[in-house]
């Protein structure tokens, strides 16, 4: 679907805003729901493509899920009760679907098939089936990639030193872990996103973690009891609106109820390093930090970021390199080379749309340089969101900065996780 995009907003983003729930916990809230005992309720789910593959998916695995909009019953089957498919599970566009469920199908007593699209076919999946061979697991993939069949079976535990910063394969070797007999130690490279570790204490898991947050535990569980899970705000979704309400002169929203988990918030720190105006009204819901971010327009000054500021912040790379873009002076990202195997190389495709408005944005094998005081100069009107969705928002808010129409090819991808984007930016455009 092409879609012309809103230009040259005169008077900055105003307003208020509550941003869909998180897709990380989101998933995860199906996931480990299914794997209870009880019935867990899901608030403000987000019902976006990724985490519908999730919830149908479990659906296809004998699990009653009831929907009402955000709000979700998942009628828990327990650690033993989910049933052979009858046919291949879809993954549809979801790496997070995917990996996680390999380590929790691999310790099933039964064989599943999971395919995906194009985008998601092209991904590594190796990261994920070898370290969960290191515990016993089976699983097919083709050349390292999807399609995969898992061939359930009994796992042991292991210890695990992981090769790539990945909540994904940390996840996966976690649900593992929770199958298999004694206990398994899952050592990261970097801390990654948590929010498999916070939920599953929260069902009662036999599962610690490191002060450093470097070395995770994790014991066989028999029963996970069921709970009300609050989904929080999407930080990665509201990242947007935080980006262009600082670069669009004149604005004041706030946004509220967002997830503010530390290894989610990177988003924040790299905004105040970059000169931005931003308010956090913080406090703790259900073991998640949550709070209100208000947002007010600020000059930008360039940033350098490295490696160990990666994974807080991994999802919102395109939107760092889109305000770089606009920053007085040059900005290094290193260490970003996870982005390459995102739902598209992201580096590729941030270098080569923004490069369509003017910006000098130059590729780099881990990341990015880009200059800032370049002005922009438009050269082709037709973006592309390369049908990743994280690409096609950052676009949307780059065409904010240009005074010539613009379309916008394959615009539909941002349904997969953030269905709602376009309404809500002409919302706060509007207000
Ligand atoms: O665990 C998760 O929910 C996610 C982990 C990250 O992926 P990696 O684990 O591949 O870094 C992130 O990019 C993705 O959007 C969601
Ligand atoms: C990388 C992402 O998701 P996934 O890996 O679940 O496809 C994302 O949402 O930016």
């Amino acid at each position: 679907m092409d879609k012309q995009l809103q230009i040259n907003a005169q008077h900055g983003l105003h307003g208020q805003l509550s941003v869909p729930g998180d897709k990380s916990i989101s998933h995860r809230a199906i996931m480990i729901g299914s794997l209870a005992t009880g019935e867990t309720h899901v608030h403000h789910f987000l019902t976006s493509a990724d985490c519908l593959a999730t919830l149908q998916a479990f659906k296809n695995l004998g699990v009653q899920i009831d929907r009402q909009g955000d709000e979700v019953v998942v009628h828990g089957v327990g650690m033993h009760g989910l049933k052979r498919p009858e046919h291949a599970l879809q993954m549809a566009n979801s790496g997070t679907t995917t990996r996680l469920m390999m380590g929790l199908l691999a310790g099933q007593a039964f064989e599943s098939r999971l395919i995906g699209d194009d985008s998601l076919s092209k991904r590594p999946m190796r990261r994920v089936a070898d370290p969960l061979a290191e515990m016993g697991a089976s699983i097919e993939t083709t050349e390292g990639h999807l399609p995969a069949v898992v061939h359930g079976q009994t796992l042991k535990a292991a210890d695990i030193q992981l090769k790539v910063a990945s909540a994904q394969v940390k996840s996966a070797l976690i649900f593992a872990g929770l199958q298999a007999p004694g206990h398994t130690v899952i050592h990261e490279l970097l801390p990654t996103r948590d929010h498999s570790e916070n939920m599953l204490k929260a069902f009662g898991a036999d599962l610690t973690v490191s002060s450093d947050k470097m070395t995770i535990t994790v014991g066989q569980t028999d029963q996970l009891n069921a709970q009300t899970v609050q989904v929080p705000g999407d930080m990665s979704s509201a990242a947007f609106f935080m980006v262009a309400a600082t670069f669009l002169k004149g604005s004041d929203i706030t946004l509220t109820n967002v997830g503010l988990n530390p290894s989610r918030r990177g988003l924040l720190d790299v905004l105040v390093q970059m000169g931005g105006h931003v308010e956090v009204n913080e406090t703790v819901s259900a073991g998640e930090a949550v709070g209100d971010i208000r947002v007010q327009s600020a000059d930008l000054h360039p940033i350098a970021l490295t490696a160990e500021q990666i994974p807080a912040i991994i999802d919102e790379l395109p939107l760092v390199a889109l305000l770089a873009a606009k920053a007085d002076g040059i900005s290094t990202i290193h260490g970003a080379e996870e982005l390459r195997v995102k739902e598209t190389d992201r580096i590729a495709c941030v270098e080569r749309e923004l490069g369509k408005l003017g910006a000098n944005v130059k590729a780099l094998p881990d990341g990015f340089v880009i200059d800032g005081r370049t002005p922009w100069q438009v050269n082709d009107t037709v973006l592309d969101s390369h049908g990743d969705h994280r690409i096609g928002m950052m676009l949307g808010l780059a065409a904010l900065l240009v005074d010539q129409p613009l379309t916008l090819h394959r615009a539909d991808a941002v349904g997969v996780s953030y269905p709602e984007f376009f309404d809500d930016l002409n919302t706060l455009l509007e207000a």
